[in-house]
């Protein structure tokens, strides 16, 4: 439900990826909502800045990307656990990628991980390199929205988190820095750019050892839509299809596209096309 509207009744799309926070009470973690909503605050402030770096380093005046973040910049913020995985499970049926390969949707996202390790980010030459954790810093991906605003100058950072055996779990803090879900992000009118090209930003990478679910969010078959709100829908889509299945019954994810059940309904599915 969304605002008392069955999520079925919500259009566009991704008007359904807002909703009410849940918070923890304060008895399992005293203080945990002012705690994550300062923290939430200080990084879209920090987020902004980075952002006037990145126009400033594309030759762009610094507020060039503000109007896409408007009143209302799409961010979201997740604390993950990832428990470790006994030997004899590694490499079975999915166990192995805590999170498989994939770019972020959106435009940056700042990682906060502890010591465990596991994460690792796709080199152009199609090798995976551990991203070791180091104390009192963020590891930074560009997200898809910038892939797309720079037509594949800046690439968006593919990577996957390989799960981690032992007694440990990894604990990762991961925000997500995004424009308005509305907004849509059009390519810089720079021609030095015009040529870079994103249709397959990762021509190199070994999708073959990709396990299934994953192979979807990969090089030229990840397509990235315009509209930002689209383009999240469209991951979480792919990275949650138990959720789509439960709250919203009117759509269904296959190969990697989201299709919805049509009301009038044939026996079948139509594809959805996004906005
Ligand atoms: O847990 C991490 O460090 C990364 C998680 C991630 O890539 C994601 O949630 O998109
Ligand atoms: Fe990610």
């Amino acid at each position: 439900m969304i605002n008392g509207r069955l999520n079925h009744l919500v259009y566009p799309l991704y008007r359904r990826l807002r909703g009410p926070n849940q918070w923890l009470s304060n008895e399992t973690i005293p203080h945990f909502r002012p705690i994550v909503e300062n923290f939430m605050l200080k990084m879209s402030t920090f987020s902004m800045e980075v952002m006037k770096c990145i126009a400033l380093s594309l030759g762009l005046s610094k507020d060039y990307f503000d109007s896409s973040f408007g009143h209302r910049p799409h961010y979201q913020m997740k604390v993950a656990r990832y428990p470790p995985v006994p030997e004899p499970e590694m490499g079975g049926n999915g166990s192995l990628y805590g999170v498989g390969p994939h770019t972020d949707s959106g435009y940056l996202s700042f990682l906060l991980q502890d010591d465990v390790g596991g994460l690792q980010a796709l080199s152009k030459d199609g090798n995976w390199i551990d991203v070791l954790p180091r104390r009192g810093t963020f590891v930074v991906n560009l997200g898809e929205m910038l892939q797309l605003a720079t037509n594949g100058l800046y690439l968006a950072t593919m990577h996957r988190v390989v799960n981690c055996q032992g007694q440990k779990s990894r604990y990762s803090v991961p925000f997500f820095f995004n424009p308005r879900l509305d907004a849509k992000v059009e390519h810089i009118p720079i021609t030095e750019f015009s040529n870079a090209g994103s249709k397959d930003a990762y021509p190199n990478a070994p999708v073959s050892n990709f396990p299934v679910r994953g192979n979807e969010n990969c090089g030229a078959r990840n397509k990235i839509f315009p509209i930002f709100g689209d383009n999240a829908f469209k991951s979480f889509a792919r990275s949650h299809p138990q959720l789509v299945k439960m709250h919203h019954p009117d759509l269904r994810e296959a190969d990697g596209t989201i299709v919805f059940r049509e009301s009038a309904g044939d026996n079948g599915y139509v594809l959805y096309f996004p906005s």
